[in-house]
């Protein structure tokens, strides 16, 4: 069985610092990582205490390495002053920004997921798609681009400051096996935010930029709701493979669904596929079929504008709560209608080889 981020934190724990606190409590413990065997994290320490902080390194992962189903530890320790600003995220001027789309080095495909209007479980679909990816062998990526309420930390149940070894390059954190960034990780909990325009495109370029992302097969975007800044920068400034487009069957999600295709259309950027998320309710008690938000009009909008149904997602209690948990329903109840729904849509996007 292999350890989990639990399990590591609790070896952590026994580990003393010289000011007496753990270390699993010190705040110290950032980026932390476990890959099946293979576990890496960052000692984010002041630079003052670096010959003091070795042997706690060393201790750190000797104790991790005992754990059962660990076969690697790495544990770096950065040095940058005790003050050194978090990621550089800050808004900057419009002037500084690149020209032109640019690739990632290791990603191999950006996908973005977008709808018209909010709330229609973008930002769920986006969770339960890049978990199913991981399921089905990919290497994938998630950016919680959603500016406004980015809502992936917690859908991964993963918390923390990403760590930034020389105030420029960030280290993505990783939840289920998908790395994942967020500007959810870079605000004080409960922070909203209020850039506007410029500072929002300036804060997205620097989170696809400057994180180190690794080796990817597919990176999601999951986006903001509507047809505003992000996408369209988004859509400018990376290669976009294409754009997966989230929208319930109601008719007014339909028509801003229909303005989220028009724009990336506009925009040259392929429109994937469309998922129709909360279709059918089935009642968990008496299994009767209810078509809440109506039926069949996501299918029927796809038809008429020639893009493929990746797949249609019940509105299923289990999604919510699996969200609210920190663990997707893809991982937490595998054999669900619903989780075989988001399976679909992601064995749709690998055989049509978009990933
Ligand atoms: N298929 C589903 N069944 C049940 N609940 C769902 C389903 N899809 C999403 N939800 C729930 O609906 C709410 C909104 O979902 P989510 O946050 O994913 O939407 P969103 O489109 O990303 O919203 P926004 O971008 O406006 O923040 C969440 O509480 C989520 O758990």
């Amino acid at each position: 069985m292999a350890a989990t981020r639990e399990d590591v934190m609790a070896a952590l724990a026994r580990i003393t610092l010289p000011n007496g606190t753990d270390l699993a409590a010190s705040g110290l413990v950032r980026a932390l990582g476990v890959d099946g065997g293979a576990v890496r994290f960052v000692l984010e320490i002041d630079p003052k205490t670096a010959e003091a902080m070795k042997p706690v390194r060393d201790a750190a992962e000797a104790a991790v390495a005992q754990l059962p189903g660990v076969t690697s530890v790495s544990a770096v320790m950065t040095a940058h002053e005790a003050k050194a600003p978090p990621p550089d995220l800050k808004p900057r001027k419009a002037a500084a920004h690149q020209a032109g789309p640019q690739a990632l080095p290791g990603v191999a495909t950006i996908i973005a997921v977008a709808s018209g209007k909010g709330g229609v479980g973008k930002s769920t679909v986006s969770a339960n798609l890049a978990a199913a990816l991981t399921q089905q062998g990919k290497r994938v990526g998630l950016l919680d681009a959603d500016v406004y309420g980015p809502s992936q930390p917690q859908m991964f149940g993963v918390r923390g400051r990403p760590a930034s070894p020389d105030g420029k390059r960030i280290l993505p954190l990783k939840g289920h096996g998908v790395t994942l960034m967020s500007i959810g990780f870079m605000l004080p909990e409960g922070e909203a935010v209020i850039w506007r325009g410029p500072m929002l495109i300036s804060a997205l370029q620097q989170m696809l930029l400057q994180v180190e992302w690794g080796e990817l097969d597919v990176l999601l975007v999951d986006l903001p709701p509507g047809t505003g800044d992000v996408p369209m920068t988004l859509a400018q400034k990376s290669e976009l493979k294409g754009a997966v487009i989230v929208s319930t069957p109601q008719d007014i999600a339909l028509d801003d669904a229909r303005k989220g295709v028009t724009m990336f259309n506009k925009l040259n950027v392929p429109v994937l596929g469309v998922i129709e998320n909360m279709s059918t309710h089935v009642c968990s008690n008496c299994g009767h079929e209810e078509h809440i938000f109506g039926h069949g009009g996501a299918v029927r909008e796809a038809a008429a504008m020639g893009v493929p149904v990746l797949a249609e997602v019940p509105l299923a209690m289990g999604v919510r709560t699996a969200g609210d948990a920190g663990e997707p329903v893809v991982l937490s109840a595998p054999d669900s209608a619903e989780a075989q729904a988001f399976n679909r849509a992601a064995k749709a996007l690998i055989d049509a080889g978009h990933v």
